[in-house]
């Protein structure tokens, strides 16, 4: 079993003293860095000086300053910039500042597995990636507790690359939930692959799928909608919870019957070879190739599928539901 680390592994103490440059106020960067300060520690919040979240970050009692002043303060360096910009600003306004002894960090490895930002050899290069959307890396945090993350070096020159990296996700309150071991190998072609296939690629096209299928038989779209995506919530917590044999404890013998014959005829051999292959994509390059241009050419592709799936039926519905939807929310 790979070693999890826990707060009692990490030392916020090794960050006293030193100034922690958040780029970016995004899903992550408003939630790391808003932890990082309610851990004790001196953070500046990078943003360009047109940002529409420049206020909001100064309203939350943040230090903001631009891209290039923040990493001339900062002794590390969290670049919390979308992944398909971060080498042009990182060459552009945090490069100069990035100096012997200093420390970048990322939480994804994309930009430094694909050569895309390539450090000096005298910096530590770390990352500490959540394992969770940003706004529930705060909202954990908020409550006392946090969500889980992975750890990696990529470059140690300080020698004590590991342990910053640990005080980071302590900080931030990953080792509350606990840190595990990863490289930024792993982490991004894993990350890449859960992101098209299962997370996202795989469940909305299931749930969309789904929908379209009972709603063109006749039914209405709100049953669908609670057949299709309100359960598929209620299912993946049980999962989450005690593992699929725990919820196939919970939900009906008629339903598991259900789940394990009709369920490999959905994701079939054929599937399984398609999986494959993206993950081919995604280790040979083609999947970064792909997207980097795809962002040098504004997004064509990105644009116009998002347009089409926000017209989806299935989005007014969840919007008629949401009220609804909110039982889940604990009672004031
Ligand atoms: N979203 C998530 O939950 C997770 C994300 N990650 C990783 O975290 C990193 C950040 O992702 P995420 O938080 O989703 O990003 P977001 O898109 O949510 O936020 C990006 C931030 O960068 C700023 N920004 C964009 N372009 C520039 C620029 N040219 N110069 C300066 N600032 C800029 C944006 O502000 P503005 O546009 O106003 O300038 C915004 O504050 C990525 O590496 C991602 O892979 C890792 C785990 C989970
Ligand atoms: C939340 C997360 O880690 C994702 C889905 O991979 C991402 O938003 O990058």
């Amino acid at each position: 079993m790979a070693k999890i680390y826990y707060d009692a592994d990490a030392d916020l103490g090794i960050l006293q003293g030193k100034t922690i440059a958040v780029m970016g106020w995004g899903s992550q960067g408003h939630a790391q860095s808003q932890n990082l300060k309610e851990s004790g520690l001196d953070v500046i919040v990078g943003l360009r000086k047109d940002s529409s979240r420049w206020k909001e970050a100064e309203a939350a009692g943040l230090k903001v300053a631009t891209v290039a002043e923040a990493a001339e303060k900062a002794d590390i360096i969290q670049i919390l910039l979308p992944d398909e910009f971060q080498s042009k600003v990182y060459n552009q306004e945090i490069k100069p500042f990035v100096k012997a002894g200093k420390v970048l960090v990322f939480s994804h490895g994309f930009n430094i597995h694909f050569g895309q930002i390539v450090p000096p050899k005298d910096v530590d290069v770390i990352m500490v990636a959540p394992k969770s959307p940003g706004h529930l890396v705060r909202r954990t945090y908020t409550e006392g507790a946090g969500v889980p993350g992975l750890i990696a070096v990529h470059q140690d020159a300080t020698g004590n690359a590991k342990q910053i990296g640990l005080a980071y996700a302590k900080g931030i309150g990953c080792t509350r939930a606990g840190v595990l071991d990863t490289t930024f190998k792993e982490e991004t072609e894993t990350d890449l692959f859960g992101e098209q296939v299962v997370l996202c690629g795989g469940v909305t096209e299931l749930v969309r799928a789904g929908f379209d299928t009972l709603v063109e038989a006749g039914y209405q779209p709100e049953s669908a909608y609670f057949e299709c995506l309100h359960e598929l919530k209620l299912i993946v917590d049980l999962m989450y919870e005690g593992g699929i044999s725990w919820m196939r404890y919970s939900i009906s013998d008629t339903a598991q019957y259900g789940d394990m014959m009709i369920g490999r005829r959905i994701i079939t051999e054929e599937t399984r070879k398609e999986m494959k292959k993206v993950l081919t994509e995604i280790q040979d390059g083609t999947f970064a190739n792909r997207w980097l241009l795809e962002n040098q050419i504004n997004r064509p592709v990105f644009n116009a599928t998002a347009r089409r799936d926000e017209e989806h039926q299935i989005e007014k519905v969840g919007e008629e539901l949401r009220g609804m939807m909110k039982w889940l929310k604990k009672r004031k």
